[in-house]
């Protein structure tokens, strides 16, 4: 867990920009802030995309706590999935073995990157009997219901069906994304959905639970038969056990709006007869090579490879807040030097005694990240006090003894920089 050093004062409320509404919202209204933040399936990590999306979240996190919040950060790891055993199979690994040796790789990254680690962290396959129960519920409930599978299936009682949810039973379904039926249907089919499926009521009607199929692996289901949950009943069990319902924030990448948080809002709904999150947030996706950075395409650039050549794991992360949270941009090589030089530069601007008075720079990188984690904004308020700082011939009488303690313990703190 790194250390989060105090600052004078205090930050101000948080506001994010909401994906549902497209405003600024406060993100978290009480003493303790809660947020549930999607974690990898867990191969190929943790590539640029990946890390761009986590640091993004863990500056709401420090801000937060800057502002006074106890903060419960949730968070999983889809580690059974259809992508992870498909990878699997493509390389000839143990899927299992995959998964823990590259949670451990995300964990690494992260901790080098230095993201405040989650207080609540499950894995899919961990949370399996509290999904079984949920899965129960609904169909106790009629919000779900069966679908025969194909001849051969493996398990027990085949009969039994897979389990989809019926969306008909949420009256609000639709209102996180507020898309039209038909890119609906477009994004579900393209992110793991199965909009063409026979039996099923309506085609976006997602899968709760799969039952056992030959050759995948599979788990007791109880009244269930035996079989595996689907995915977005996973993050919605896990952020549920995890916060309580309502909690203040569902993030994650762009590509999460639509199915997968739609849906899992949708669940968490049908299981607490009204709430969800309060609201939703979304990263930019990070492009490279001309192409969002996707395992699908392959064109990934990981951190542990960059952490591998030596580079200091700070400039990776100064290269990642050097944009917005919420942009779309493209990783290139020419990031990378830039952040390297940034750091430099803000290391020898804080190696002095005394330096510039750093009252108004703290103000103006808590006023930036109040502002929808505005951190290009925060880095230039930073860089100004260090020209400052490094200017020729300045006059130091007016220096400050502390500045340069307050400045390294502010970015650290706020932007999670060790200089
Ligand atoms: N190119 C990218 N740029 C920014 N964020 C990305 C990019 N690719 C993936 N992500 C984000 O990284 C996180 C993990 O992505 S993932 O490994 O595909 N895993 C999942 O989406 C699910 N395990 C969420 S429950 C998600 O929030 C996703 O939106
Ligand atoms: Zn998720």
């Amino acid at each position: 867990m790194p250390q989060i050093p105090s600052l004078p004062g205090r930050g101000l409320p948080i506001q994010v920009h909401d994906s549902t509404t497209g405003e600024l919202v406060v993100a978290a209204e009480g003493d303790t802030a809660t947020m549930y933040v999607c974690g990898i399936t867990p191969y190929d990590a943790t590539h640029i995309g990946h890390a761009a999306t986590y640091v993004g979240f863990d500056l709401l996190n420090r801000a937060w706590r800057d502002a006074g919040h106890t903060v419960t950060h949730a968070s999983n790891v889809t580690d059974v999935d259809d992508p992870l055993l498909e990878r699997a199979t493509a390389t000839g690994v143990d899927w299992w073995d995959l998964a823990v040796e590259q949670t451990a790789l995300l964990a690494e990254d992260m901790t080098a990157l230095g993201v405040v680690p989650p207080e609540v962290y499950r894995g899919a396959v961990e949370a399996i009997p509290d999904v079984v129960q949920a899965v129960e519920a609904l169909i106790e409930d009629g919000f779900a219901y069966r679908v025969p599978v194909e001849p051969g299936a493996g398990g027990d009682a085949p009969e039994l069906g897979d389990v989809y949810a019926d969306l008909s039973a949420d009256a609000r379904f639709g209102a996180v994304s507020r898309l039209s039926r038909d890119d609906m249907v477009r994004l579900f089919g393209e992110r793991g959905g199965d909009p063409e499926r026979d039996g099923k009521k309506d085609p976006l009607d997602p899968l709760l639970w799969r039952r056992e199929r030959v050759g995948e692996p599979s788990w007791d289901g109880a009244s269930l038969g035996t079989g595996r949950p689907g995915w977005h009943i996973e993050c919605a069990v896990i952020a549920r056990d995890g916060l309580g319902l309502p909690f203040d924030i569902q993030g994650g990448g762009a590509d999460l709006l639509f199915p997968h948080h739609e849906m899992s809002t949708s669940h968490d709904r049908l299981l607490d007869h009204g709430f969800g999150a309060r609201n939703h947030v979304h990263a930019g996706l990070v492009a490279y090579q001309g192409e969002k950075m996707s395992k699908s395409r392959g064109n990934l650039v990981f951190v542990s490879a960059l952490r591998a050549t030596g580079v200091d794991p700070m400039a990776i992360r100064l290269a990642l807040l050097a944009h917005h949270y919420r942009s779309e941009w493209e990783w290139t090589d020419a990031d990378l030097p830039a952040a390297v030089e940034r750091l430099e530069r803000w290391r020898s601007a804080v190696s002095g005694n005394g330096g510039p008075d750093a009252d108004a720079t703290l103000a103006a990188v808590r006023e930036a990240l109040a502002n929808d984690l505005d951190a290009p904004t925060a880095l230039a308020a930073v860089d100004a006090w260090a020209d400052v700082s490094l200017a020729e011939g300045r006059d130091t009488s007016e220096d400050t003894e502390g500045a340069p303690g307050v400045i390294s313990r502010m970015v650290n703190a706020l932007l999670g920089v060790r200089l």
